[in-house]
């Protein structure tokens, strides 16, 4: 089957930045496709490039068989990550014009109650919450009942009741068929929704695969967290890793230590050699690895790379000057 999306070695600069530098990814239709990566990793270029309103310094970008500045409107819906809508129209008013662009668009009204705002319909955009207005966008760009979706951050702002409303409405899409390409920073949502999720670092996809490949694959081991202030030291008798858990780049904390790879019946095991030695701690939690494990490791991997690459450049400038200079 022809991919719905297929992007291959996309290259974007502005300037002396570089937002793209080789990203390829592929989605097949009725796909739920996740971005991650941290800020400024060009998740949004990447939408940008891949929706036609960025035009890419090399590469290849394909959506619905046809170049992205090419693709029939009618069958696209987007969603970016910056949006301001008019903003003395109510709710209602809104989902109406943007219906009003397209021939054979669905019912507003309907729209309306998909992204869980009936109530709100009267509601100038300007006085709607932050979260509540999010909603009307993630509507507008539902109008023509699109066959490919492309959603930038769309619950970002939103409550958790109103995420999951929205979470909702994208798995009834992707059920009825429509293809989803959405960026997140909430990996609970990409878990969640994503059959494969692309984890973008530094203009490039660094890893893809469904989240369970991604956990097996680089989410660790599972791992028992100790509240306590204790030195990791004092469970070297324990027959597992103790180590403080790690926060990411490099920063751990100070209250905790994490037991490595152990199974929730030797959770017991624990306890008994917490209290045998008289140690204090105020809470257990035990917990498998999952795509926030995957991202802060291959996120911080890609962190240290990019640091080293910049030194060696810095390094390499220093010989070139020195060599200019001798
Ligand atoms: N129009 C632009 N002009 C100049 N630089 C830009 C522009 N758009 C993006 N960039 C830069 O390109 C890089 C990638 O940005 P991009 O917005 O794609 O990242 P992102 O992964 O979406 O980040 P975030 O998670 O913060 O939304 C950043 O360094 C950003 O500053």
């Amino acid at each position: 089957m022809e991919a719905v999306v297929e992007a291959t070695d996309l290259e974007k600069r502005y300037g002396e930045t570089t937002a793209l530098s080789g990203a390829s990814v592929s989605v097949e239709p009725g796909e739920v496709f996740s971005l991650i990566g941290p800020n400024g990793a060009g998740k949004t270029t990447l939408v940008r490039a891949l929706t036609g309103t960025t035009e890419p310094d090399g590469g290849r970008a394909r959506i619905l068989g046809e170049s992205p500045s090419a693709v029939d409107r009618g069958r696209l819906g987007v969603l970016p990550q910056e949006f301001s809508p008019p903003a003395r129209l109510s709710a209602r008013e809104l989902l109406v014009y943007y219906a009003g662009l397209y021939d054979d668009a669905r019912d507003p009204d309907d729209v309306l109650a998909d992204v869980g705002l009936v109530d709100a319909g009267d509601t100038w955009y300007e006085d709607l919450s932050g979260g509540q207005q999010r909603r009307v966008c993630v509507g507008s760009a539902l109008v023509n009942d699109p066959d490919l979706l492309f959603l930038d951050e769309p619950t970002t702002g939103i409550d958790p009741a109103g995420r999951r409303t929205v979470w909702r409405l994208i798995e009834d899409l992707a059920d009825g068929g429509t293809t989803v390409v959405l960026t997140t920073h909430d990996m609970a949502e990409a878990e969640r929704l994503a059959d494969r999720v692309g984890l973008l670092a530094d203009g490039t996809i660094v890893a893809q695969g469904t989240p369970e490949a991604l956990v097996r694959d680089h989410g660790g081991s599972s791992r028992l967290t100790v509240e306590t202030a204790a030195d990791p030291d004092v469970f070297a008798d324990l027959e597992y890793a103790v180590e403080r858990p790690d926060r990411g780049r490099g920063r751990t904390v100070d209250d905790a230590v994490v037991v490595r790879d152990i199974d929730p019946a030797a959770i017991g095991a624990v306890v008994d050699y917490l209290e045998a030695r008289d140690i204090g701690y105020t809470g257990l939690s035990w917990a498998e690895p999952d795509l926030e494990d995957v991202y802060l490791t291959l996120a911080d991997v890609a962190e240290r790379e990019r640091t080293d690459r910049l030194e060696r450049g810095a390094d390499e400038s220093d010989l070139a000057r020195a060599g200019e200079t001798a």
